[in-house]
């Protein structure tokens, strides 16, 4: 990690202490017209939930399950209101978006560096300890440099990174085969290992990780890095529910598991990307095309340990979606069985249903407007991606988990079968500032997915129970998954 990015985050995820209060610039009444000295231009201010004196809306909130329910109380609103709104949650004022042409006008309107917002906690860590982080956190023209240079290295399109994927895919499915038939142990830690080994490889790339995997997987901090990334996570959820400032000021040891967290994972991550220095030379793996590129060793390391902490939640938890689902719809597991061609469908069903970042921010530079609605310069716009993903305007039936609506038909506006609006579902984020990672994170999925289904069907252990999502920084399932895999032969 939405550390997204650190999440990608992942900060995608909103919480009450995720932003400063801003400064109230407009009257609350919604609709509002204004008309301008010539008497042309009609200004709507949009429409806003009335709330209670002092405590607004915060009562409704807590009604519907609080932050950890922000995805449902939205879509509520949504229902309510329309697709764009605003509130003020606690002390965060936001505009709310979740009309496809309207969210992509959004990326439009984002400038030349594009802002987005970040978890309170992990800002507060950086000022504290006067650390320089990666592409996540970085803004202006540092980011827009780096960016650049990174671009190229993580999007290209020359299949660099499926051989580490399959390499790493083939040690999980194999340490999966001896509990076949049982409940998968440590389905959620194997998935965050999965991911950490998958950027290892993809830094030293799929020959040298293939030449040098033993001595890799010794490396002091190989074992524990995984562990410590999802600590992070961990931590950084149960923080997201207090404002950090305060639980530091009163030495909440929530506070001080995070401190801690962060750091072991910071450093454990930095550590690795030199200790991987010598297996990477002379390879094709991003580290060795970073440094070729110009980057100086010292950014290198921080924007690789971002890398590291950015992919691993991301990657397992769509994964942890992408199995549910799988087990969830034998049919549509037997189909995709056949067809392979339907993988690409199931992992888009899988982020429109379960998007890892329920909501994507901006802040936007400049006065605009949104649906004919004024949004002030340098507020706060969040993109309901949760409702825009399962809303019957964009999808035919959309909350059925249907692979094969994503195939191409040219009958249809989109050329695809099932989808009436494709932007409605962007969970990596569109433009400039969107997920770096996407390539990777395909690949890696495509990879595990296709050698897990060609040797064992995916089934719930209990069928019947359901799965919903709860937010813990990004979109997590309010249970630990119980998933056996079944041999084929
Ligand atoms: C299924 C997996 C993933 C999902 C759903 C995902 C989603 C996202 C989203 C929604 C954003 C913010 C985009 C925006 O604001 O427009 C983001 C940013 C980012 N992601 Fe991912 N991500 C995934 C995997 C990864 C992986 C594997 C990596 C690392 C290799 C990664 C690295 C990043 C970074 C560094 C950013 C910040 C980019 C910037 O600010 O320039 N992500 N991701």
């Amino acid at each position: 990690m939405n550390v997204s990015a650190l999440a990608c985050l992942k900060m995608r995820v909103i919480s009450s202490n995720w932003f400063k209060p801003r400064r109230m610039d407009f009257p609350r009444n919604a609709n509002r017209n204004k008309i301008d000295a010539v008497g042309v231009e009609v200004v709507r201010e949009p429409p806003a939930p009335r709330g209670l004196p002092l405590v607004g809306t915060t009562l409704s909130l807590l009604l519907r399950g609080s932050t950890a329910q922000l995805h449902r109380y939205a879509d509520f609103r949504h229902k309510q209101l329309g697709p764009v709104y605003r509130e003020s949650i606690g002390p965060v004022d936001a505009y709310f978006v979740a009309e496809p042409l309207e969210m992509r006008r959004v990326f439009q309107l984002e400038g030349k560096h594009p802002r987005n917002t970040l978890p309170e906690a992990w800002m507060l860590y950086n000022e504290l300890y006067g650390c320089k982080r990666g592409l996540l956190f970085m803004n202006g023209e540092e980011w827009l440099h780096f960016r650049r240079i990174m671009n190229p290295i993580m999007l290209r399109d020359d299949n660099a990174f499926e051989e580490p994927c399959r390499l790493v895919a083939a040690d999980l499915v194999s340490s999966w085969r001896q509990h076949a038939n049982k409940q998968v142990p440590r389905l959620e830690q194997s998935l965050y290992q999965w991911s950490t080994e998958v950027l290892v490889a993809s830094l030293v790339g799929g020959s040298k990780y293939k030449e040098n995997v033993a001595a890799i997987r010794q490396l002091p901090g190989m074992q524990r890095l995984s562990e410590q990334v999802r600590q992070v996570f961990c931590e950084s959820a149960k923080l997201s529910l207090l404002p950090a400032r305060l639980a530091r000021a009163i030495k909440l040891p929530a506070w001080s598991r995070f401190e801690l967290a962060v750091g072991h994972a910071v450093h454990g991550a930095s550590a690795m990307v030199l200790d991987l220095l010598p297996y990477s030379r002379g390879g094709d793996g991003m580290l060795d095309r970073m440094l070729a590129a110009g980057v100086e060793l010292k950014d290198a390391v921080r924007i690789i340990a971002d890398l590291i902490l950015a992919a691993g939640d991301t990657s397992a938890v769509t994964m942890q979606w992408t199995l549910y689902l799988l087990a969830k719809n034998p049919e549509a597991q037997e189909r995709a069985y056949k067809d392979p061609s339907l993988l690409r469908g199931v992992l888009k069903e899988s982020m429109r249903l379960y998007p890892v970042a329920p909501f994507l921010t901006r802040i936007l530079p400049e006065e605009s407007r949104i649906s004919g609605y004024r949004i002030p310069a340098m507020s706060l716009v969040l993109l309901s991606l949760f409702t825009s993903g399962r809303d019957a305007k964009s999808f035919r039936d959309p909350l059925r988990f249907w692979p094969e609506r994503w195939s191409r038909n040219t009958a249809q506006k989109t050329g695809l079968l099932g989808v009436t609006q494709a932007s409605g579902a962007i969970p990596f984020g569109l433009g400039a500032r969107s997920c770096i990672g996407r390539k990777l994170a395909e690949t890696q999925i495509f990879e595990l997915l296709t050698q897990l289904m060609s040797e064992f069907k995916i089934e719930l252990v209990n069928p019947k129970k359901e799965v919903d999502i709860v937010l813990k920084m990004v979109s997590v399932p309010n249970q630990p998954l119980a998933i056996r895999f079944v041999p084929r032969k």
